[in-house]
């Protein structure tokens, strides 16, 4: 057992982020920004930052629905990462809801290929929910520790929200972080489910390292990340392939790109504000996309498709994609996937795919569903 000592203190309403590297819990509120310009609450949040204080919080999918939310926590502790040898129980649901149903999905993508194949746009995210009511107070401190132990996505990531809700979750997607004058993005998209058995698993990898529609899914996502960067940074390098990433549950074609910053008071969080939405969960062009994503989706996204993350008061940071993710609220929890649509994309294969995505969380609560 490493490190496990903030994870098992977690409670809800604090700020847990734990990566391979490390582990952050912050707890209590000393000071709290709130806005719907994420840029200028991350200039807020820079001007307060000193010393060695630390920044935690989210951002939402889309302000229109729910405001970034940034508190400098009363007490931070970190430590090295987070790595516990037991799964924790978490119990049963009492009811299941697809939202929508999964046949509403596939119909969903059905329209939105119709319009990516008129010349709209080039790519939408599209995703779905699905609800889970128990008898009892989810535990979010268990599936917290199931994911850490799961190792099931590079960031393990739980953050209260205003409405009083505990947004988790394990992503395997960094938005971007900043270390110094350098920059790394490692954006996510194009994917297949994992199989339990390796040749089905491995060919499955190989189908995706060569699907065409993969590619293009990713490459659309690249160049964003690239364009948005390239303005903040005097050297920027990504590869001209992506590669093979991997979560328990997931294959991706991934991206590591990275730069050195022309100007250091450009801080973290000013550069995901930049970045976000990205197309690994809006689409291009950005606004005609998260209109659709508006009118085609029967719920609000709130901080799902958003960031979570910390920034010091150097402008140092991390902030991940929030996707492989839920809400909690007292007895009942709302997991949400989302894939990407491209011109080639196929309905049926991405209800599959989200399916898949919702395993993160599922196998983390110990459910079969
Ligand atoms: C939007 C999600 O995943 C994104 C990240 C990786 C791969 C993706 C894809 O292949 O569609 C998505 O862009 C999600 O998990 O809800």
């Amino acid at each position: 057992m490493v490190g496990v000592e903030l994870l098992e203190d977690y409670t809800p309403g604090d700020f847990y982020f734990g990566t391979s590297r490390r582990t952050i819990l912050g707890s209590g509120a000393g000071r709290t920004f709130t806005g719907t310009d994420v840029v200028s609450l991350s200039e807020a949040v820079s001007a307060e930052l000193t010393g060695s204080s630390l920044a935690v919080g989210v951002l939402p999918f889309d302000t229109a629905g729910a405001p970034g939310h940034v508190v400098v926590p009363s007490t931070v502790r970190t430590s090295g990462p987070s790595r516990p040898d037991e799964r924790k129980a978490v119990g049963a649901p009492s009811a299941v809801r697809a939202v929508p149903e999964p046949v509403r999905h596939v119909e969903a993508v059905g329209r939105a290929i119709k319009i990516l194949r008129d010349g709209g746009l080039r790519k939408v995210v599209l995703a779905r929910a699905l609800d889970l009511e128990f008898d009892f107070d989810v535990p979010a401190q268990a599936i917290l520790n199931n994911l850490a132990k799961d190792r099931a996505g590079a960031y393990t990531y739980a953050a209260g929200l205003p409405n009083g809700r505990v947004l988790l979750g394990a992503t395997p997607e960094l938005l971007l972080s900043r270390v110094g004058g350098q920059v790394v993005s490692h954006p996510h998209a194009g994917s297949v489910p994992r199989s339990a058995d390796p040749v089905t698993d491995r060919e499955n990898a190989e189908a995706l390292a060569g699907s065409r529609k993969d590619q293009v899914e990713h490459a659309v996502l690249t160049e964003a990340i690239v364009e948005t960067l390239r303005p903040f940074c005097r050297r920027l390098d990504a590869p001209r392939e992506p590669s093979l990433v991997s979560t328990p549950t997931m294959w991706h074609l991934g991206t590591v790109v990275t730069g050195d910053l022309v100007d250091r008071d450009v801080t973290a969080l000013r550069l995901a504000a930049a970045l976000h939405p990205t197309p690994a969960i809006c689409g291009t062009p950005t606004e005609a996309a998260r209109r659709l994503v508006g009118e085609l989706e029967p719920f609000d996204r709130g901080y799902y498709a958003g960031a979570v993350g910390w920034m010091d008061a150097a402008g140092d940071g991390e902030w991940a994609v929030s996707i492989r993710c839920a809400e909690v609220a007292a007895r009942s929890i709302r997991l949400y996937a989302g894939g990407g649509i491209v011109p080639a994309s196929d309905p049926k294969a991405e209800l599959d795919e989200t399916s898949a995505k919702f395993q993160t969380l599922l196998r983390a609560m110990g459910l079969d569903l």
